[in-house]
């Protein structure tokens, strides 16, 4: 990767986290400043302070954003690039939708001039909203993670992503087997995991598309290598859960089959988790495995409310994803309003600080990459995005009378979309 030599200053109101603040008072997590500067440096964060306290490298080139709100950039923790083309599709619940828009899509992806074009399109529509980092799904095809990752490489972006393994319970044209699953993902992992900003991900997709051995023989090979993180789908929706128990008559649940089968530890990345018994979250808690909340896909394919504020204070951890093309929105904004909604339901009201933090340093802890990503921090990679809290006359008239940054932000989160995207910066340098 080429990272930049130069220097640059970045002048706006910058926000950061000193903690979570779900865990301690808003005083004491937040770090903003209404003049504030991020200095880059060599693809990093050289220092973050107020405009007229940082040192200013010789050389260094500014940029003032003026009002723009200066932050890390989002991080997306469970999508499916393949399946962009058919995001918005009417009218299913999870396992016709996957029967019939999903499935039929994936398929296409055989063809590797048709999977780049789709990851080209999914890296430039997450970008433009803001999103610096993306956690995917590929399809079974090994060229469609190939594809993926040659576009995020050539962008010098992080990214995160993994073949999808199905071995049961889909087209012909999309199963492999429990060897080839395994084969071929740990093929991919040699070539891919660590190579610039670029982690291999170990991806069954769930348990109702892969055998006993399946999920074993990936077991192993997450067992051969610690490293990686392991991503799937657990507990989304009731039918699902119940053709689980039928799939699988010994398990003593829906986590029961993952555990079983050496797929339960911490870098363990659970998409959903909506419906978990006493058991399953205590367990996932024990072993310090993620959760990752997809509120516009919850609500679009109709499977229910994850309970954020509570799963946050029982202390578990909680990132937050668009789940493209089960979600409705690439916006990681319209997602933090999502999430906010739900939880507004379960008689939660999130603080706009709590929205941006499962946005940024959330997602990041359940990627294991919180020392790397998701925060303005001395030494941290520079990938940021700068937000316009006016970006549509509604937010604009709204925000011109807010009394405290949070009423300035709260309403681009509840009404932004990739018009609020001022700027992006990735590895320290501007995307355009
Ligand atoms: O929202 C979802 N999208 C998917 O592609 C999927 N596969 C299993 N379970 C899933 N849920
Ligand atoms: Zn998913």
């Amino acid at each position: 990767m080429v990272m930049s030599s130069e220097s640059h200053i970045l002048l706006g109101q910058t926000l950061s986290y000193a903690a979570d603040p779900f865990a301690v008072p808003l005083e004491d997590a937040i770090r903003f400043e209404r003049r504030g500067a991020v200095v880059l440096c060599d693809g990093k964060i050289l220092e973050v302070g107020p405009a007229d306290t940082v040192t200013r490298p010789g050389g260094a080139r500014t940029t003032d954003y003026g009002d723009g709100l200066i932050m890390a950039g989002f991080i997306d923790a469970h999508l499916h690039y393949p399946q962009t083309g058919i995001i918005a599709s009417w009218g299913k619940r999870l396992i016709d939708w996957l029967n019939s828009y999903t499935f039929p899509e994936e398929a296409r992806l055989i063809d590797s001039d048709y999977a780049k074009e789709v990851a080209k399109r999914y890296f430039d529509l997450a970008l433009a909203n803001g999103t610096t980092t993306s956690l995917s799904y590929a399809t079974i095809h090994p060229t469609s993670v190939d594809a993926y990752f040659e576009e995020a490489q050539s962008r010098g972006l992080r990214a995160l992503a993994g073949k999808t393994c199905m071995d049961r319970n889909a087209p012909e044209n999309l199963r492999d087997t429990a060897k080839s699953a395994y084969d071929d993902s740990k093929a991919l992992l040699e070539k891919w995991h660590g190579v610039d900003r670029l982690s291999y991900v170990i991806t069954p997709r769930f348990s109702p598309t892969s055998t006993p051995e399946q999920l074993s023989a990936l077991g192993a090979l997450w067992g051969e290598h610690p490293e990686c993180l392991m991503q799937t789908h657990i507990s989304e929706q009731h039918e699902e859960i119940a053709w689980v128990k039928e799939l699988f008559p010994k398990a003593r649940d829906y986590l029961d089959t993952y555990e079983a089968h050496g797929l339960l530890r911490e870098g363990a990345v659970f998409g959903h988790a909506i419906h978990l018994t006493e058991r399953e979250e205590a367990r996932i808690k024990d072993v310090g495995a993620g959760l990752v909340h997809c509120p516009t896909s919850n609500t679009f394919i109709g499977s229910g409310i994850f309970e954020t504020a509570r799963m946050k204070a029982d202390g578990q951890k909680v990132g937050l994803a668009t789940d493209t093309g089960g979600g409705s929105s690439f916006s990681m904004l319209r997602t933090m309003a999502a999430a906010y909604e739900l939880s507004q339901l379960k008689g939660h009201a999130l603080h706009p600080a709590q929205l941006l933090w499962l946005a940024t340093c959330g997602s990041a802890q359940v990627l294991h990459l919180e020392d790397r990503i998701g925060n303005l921090r001395a030494g941290m990679e520079a990938d940021l995005v700068v937000l316009d809290l006016g970006s549509t006359p509604a937010i604009s008239q709204r925000s011109q009378r807010a009394r405290d940054i949070w009423e300035a932000i709260f309403p681009t989160i509840m009404m932004g979309d990739d018009r609020a995207t001022k700027a992006v910066w990735t590895a320290g340098k501007p995307v355009s």
